[in-house]
């Protein structure tokens, strides 16, 4: 039987989980304080903790990063109430295992919960989530972001809270949305996705909420809307950032009591769906411009889960077209130099234009070639870096498909993202985008030298301030 700390400062809470816990045969030691905490941690070895994450003298963070250091192998189970959900959520950032919320609903799932963790030796969920994925066709990779964020959806499926996600367009949203639903115990009811940007407002509403006959002209009959379709299920509305003001208010009241009334309609409905909701722009921006209401963003970010765009995970590339091909049964490889341009293009359009890359490449080499060389992929993507990969010269890599301007507003854009979104870097991530600006900026003014010397070379460089020979070998001719 295990050791188990408990560590909150409410009495109640804490003769509770002792009592329910000591009937199973763990042995309990109860703290109500961190100084409590910091003694007891020294005294012995714990195999599971309760941490509640408000305590008068000590942040539950603090706790448990102490906890982790001192005894990492003990497990830990974070105590929340709804205004601290997301403290919560940060600390599975931090390596909890899970959390709860109180007041407690159900004993049965505290016992469940307790020996589920404590049989769990390494509490890894890794066979599960892969399984799902599998299932539901859905690439995860080996990008260490990728693998938290899906690690993170699976353990917050389960709870019944909202999640935002973000990511840019084609990064995979409604897929991720489909995982948390099917590793939710809502699976067995529908999941219902509606893309808020691509109909009219009034339509919207009523798509959204149903509407009653004679609701407006052409309403001809009473009709049902996706929040009742979705039923105990789950409600995919993407691009939430698109839906009008008046629409707004409606999901926060949907949000905040579960109630809404048709278009046309008197009776106050009710609905049990789960939001998740999804957006390719930062809300915060949407909020400060008036467009989007803080107190709904507020209720949709307790959760946010961020995709990282394909272009800051180019490592997955060739895994993910393994992957593709064998889903499709394709028997086709592509060669080193086609990887390298595909790894090398930026990807606006994410998975989804790569999918479409992949298929167009297939479709041209068909009946030809069952080898995927760089001539089958478009031309803005060949273009990107071939030469480079072809010569393997470190000085000219990605992005020569954009203007200049183009390329420092990508650029400033994704160091800033490492910067300020990314909660760790990789410095040596961070040193090869300085290889690429570099590069492109050594490229673009040699190019300016040698259109307005005509392409005279001991003339480009007398502009340039360089030698011949440093030109000629910018330029990869090495003599
Ligand atoms: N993780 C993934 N595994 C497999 N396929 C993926 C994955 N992510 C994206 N795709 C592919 O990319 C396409 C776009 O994915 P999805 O619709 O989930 O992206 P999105 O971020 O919701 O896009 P949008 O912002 O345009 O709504 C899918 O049809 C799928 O083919």
């Amino acid at each position: 039987m295990a050791e188990i700390l408990i560590v909150d400062d409410e009495k109640e809470v804490s003769t509770f989980l002792s009592h329910l816990l000591n009937d199973k045969g763990h042995s309990m030691t109860i703290c109500s304080s961190g100084l409590e905490f910091d003694s007891n941690i020294q005294k012995k070895q714990f195999q599971l903790a309760f941490l509640d994450v408000k305590l008068p003298d000590r942040n539950g963070l603090a706790i448990l990063k102490t906890l982790k250091a001192v005894q990492p192998a003990c497990k830990v189970v974070v105590m929340t109430g709804y205004a601290t959900i997301q403290t919560a959520v940060d600390a599975i950032k931090f390596g909890a295992n899970d959390f709860i919320e109180k007041p407690f609903d159900d004993i049965k799932d505290i016992e469940n919960l307790t020996e589920q963790i404590l049989q769990n030796e390494n509490g890894s969920n890794h066979a599960e989530i892969d399984k799902l994925a599998q299932q539901l066709n859905c690439f995860i990779g080996n990008n260490k972001e990728m693998i938290q964020v899906f690690k993170l959806a699976h353990k917050l499926a389960q709870k019944n809270i909202p999640i935002l996600i973000e990511g840019e367009t084609g990064t995979g949203k409604e897929i991720l949305a489909r995982f948390i639903h099917h590793a939710s115990l809502r699976k067995n009811y529908p999941f219902v996705g509606i893309n808020c940007g691509a109909i009219s407002e009034n339509l919207l509403e009523s798509e959204l909420f149903g509407h009653e006959k004679g609701a407006f002209t052409g309403a001809t009959k009473e009709r049902k809307g996706f929040f009742q379709l979705a039923g105990k299920g789950t409600l995919f509305l993407d691009e939430i950032g698109e839906a009008s003001l008046t629409t707004q208010v409606k999901l926060l009241r949907i949000l905040e009591t579960g109630e809404f009334i048709k278009v046309g309609g008197e009776m106050t409905e009710f609905s049990l769906a789960r939001i998740i909701a999804a957006t390719h722009v930062g809300l915060e921006d949407a909020v400060k411009n008036g467009l989007f209401r803080d107190d709904l963003l507020y209720r949709l970010d307790v959760v946010k889960l961020m995709i990282p765009p394909l272009r800051l995970r180019s490592e997955d590339i060739p895994l993910f077209i393994e992957f593709y091909l064998q889903k499709e049964q394709l028997n086709f490889t592509f060669t080193k130099e086609a990887l390298d341009c595909l790894r090398f293009y930026t990807w606006p359009g994410n998975i989804r234009e790569l999918v479409n890359v992949i298929k167009r490449a297939v479709a041209f080499a068909e009946e030809e070639t069952t080898m995927i060389t760089a001539d089958y992929l478009p031309e803005r993507v060949r273009n990107v870096s071939a030469r480079d990969s072809r010569t393997n010269n470190p000085s000219f890599p990605a992005y020569h498909h954009t203007t200049f301007e183009q390329f420092l507003h990508n650029w400033s854009e994704e160091i800033l993202k490492m910067l300020y979104v990314q909660k760790s870097s990789d410095l040596n991530k961070v040193f090869e985008m300085m290889n690429i600006l570099e590069a492109k900026a050594t490229q673009t003014f040699i190019e300016k030298a040698l259109k307005n010397t005509v392409g005279n070379r001991k003339k480009a460089a007398e502009e340039l301030g360089i030698t011949l020979r440093k030109l000629r070998y910018y330029l990869n001719e090495k003599k």
